[in-house]
Formats: structure tokens, sequence, C-alpha cells
């Protein structure tokens, strides 16, 4: 079972938590599992290493894949032979696309790990860079396609929603591009009140992953308590 949260853009804090069954508001999971809870915890602390770091990021990419594919993976139904008889089965439906979108360069460290639950979906990078003094994102570079199939379930992977800037400016180049807001998930590690207050506005079919959702954001953007530049401690930088 997981925690669902409904996200009150009426009133953005911890506390405004709900648990409720029906909303047209953006819907922000965050699965009460103990190694989402643990990688989170290795990523938090100051004193981990880049090569540690990046195997947090691995984890959580995986386990929050792993949740956010539960009603958002395509499925056929079928039928199979056992050794003993025959007997219906649901496997994934491989004529309907599936993409996901890296924000670069922090969202590369979860991409490996959604990979190895959806080895078959296409790969689009966006490179967004925040600019330190406006906080505004700037796109360095775009392979998303010209077109998506409407029916495309898009996973984006950013383990940081901060002021929501480069989210949302990823979430104006997929819908430009055709991508349904109610087929896509946004897996993240840390995300924060105005991110999820923006969103929430935008696109209320829309579904968010997260491991926490931290309090607020300090002078400079940084989410705290966070986990510090995700991108830096990714990469060593
Ligand atoms: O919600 P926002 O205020 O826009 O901040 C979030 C963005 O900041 C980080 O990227 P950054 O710009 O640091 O690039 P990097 O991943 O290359 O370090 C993070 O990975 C998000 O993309
Ligand atoms: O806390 C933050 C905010 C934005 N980007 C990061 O990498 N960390
Ligand atoms: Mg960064």
């Amino acid at each position: 079972m997981q925690e669902r949260v409904l996200w009150c853009f009426s009133s953005c804090t911890i506390k405004s938590r709900l648990f409720l069954a029906m909303t047209l508001q953006l819907r922000v999971y965050v699965p009460p599992h103990p190694l989402i809870k643990h990688w989170l915890a290795v990523a938090r602390d100051a004193g981990t290493p880049s090569v540690l770091f990046r195997s947090a990021m691995t984890e959580l990419g995986r386990w929050l894949t792993y949740e956010a594919a539960r009603d958002w993976l395509p499925t056929q139904e079928t039928a199979v032979q056992t050794p003993l008889d025959t007997c219906p089965a649901t496997v994934i439906d491989p004529q309907i696309p599936v993409a996901v979108v890296p924000i670069l360069r922090a969202g590369l460290g979860l991409l490996e790990g959604a990979q190895t639950l959806l080895p078959l979906a296409s790969v689009y990078h966006l490179g967004l860079a925040r600019d330190e003094e406006t906080l505004q994102p700037h796109c360095y570079l775009n392979k998303l396609p010209e077109k998506f199939d409407p029916q495309t379930r898009v996973l984006i992977t950013d383990p940081m929603l901060a002021t929501g800037g480069s989210i949302m400016a990823t979430m104006a180049e997929l819908t430009q591009r055709g991508a349904d807001p109610s087929l896509t998930r946004i897996v993240c590690v840390v995300a924060a009140p105005p991110a999820l207050q923006k969103l929430s506005e935008a696109y209320p079919g829309l579904i968010v992953y997260t491991a926490t959702i931290d309090e607020k954001l300090n002078s400079k953007g940084f989410i705290v308590p966070g986990l510090g530049d995700a991108g830096d401690r990714t990469f060593g930088t």
C-alpha cells in the first residue's frame, strides 16, 4: 500500500498532506518502502562519497520507477500454455510506446535504475541548467522527438523539484510535442512545495513519485534539508 498524498495548493506545508482517494489535483506518492527510505538517507548524508551517491540514485530510480509503473505500464491479456494446461496471462503491451526523459545532468543518476525495469523504453535526453543567480533553467540539449504518439507513457527522471522552473520547462516541452500529462509520471527524490504548487496549478492530472517532500528552499534556491547539489554529487564536480 502506497502513501498517497493529495497535494493541496491552498496550503503547501507537510502538515497539509491529506489521504484522499479521489482528486483532480496533482497526486504525489511517497511510497513508505524501507529501501527507498534507506537510499534516501544515504543520499542525504553529506559524508556519502560520489560513488555511493550514484548507487543511491540508481536504487532510488529503480524502486520509485517500480512504484510508478504500477498503474501506468500498458498491459494486454493473452493466454499461455504451461506444462500442464493453458491459462490466462497478462503481459506488457509492446505496441504502446514508453519513453523515459532524464533531465540532465542529475536525472541521469535515476535513469539506470529506471531502465532496468523499462528495458524497451526510448530515452530522450533533455539538458537543463539552472542559472545560479536568476534560478531560471537554460536548455542546452534537447533530444525530444518532434511529436509523441498520444498514447506514449512518459516517465521523467529528475531527483530535485525545487523552485519548479526546470520541471515546468520540461512539461512545456513535452506537452508541446503531444505528450499527455495524464499518461506522464515524474520520478524524483526530493520535492519541495514551490515546485509541487506550480505543477498542481498547471497539470492537475499529473502524478509524482518521490522519496520525500521537504519543507522549504533556502535563499539560493536549494531544498532544505534536501541533499545538496544532486548533479555535482552524482558526477563528483
Ligand atoms: O526546480 P528548480 O529550481 O528548477 O531546480 C531543480 C533543478 O536543479 C537541478 O539541476 P541543475 O540545474 O543544478 O543542473 P545539474 O543537474 O546539471 O546539476 C535539478 O536536477 C533540477 O533539474
Ligand atoms: O537543492 C537543490 C535544488 C536544486 N538542485 C539541486 O541539485 N539541489
Ligand atoms: Mg546542479
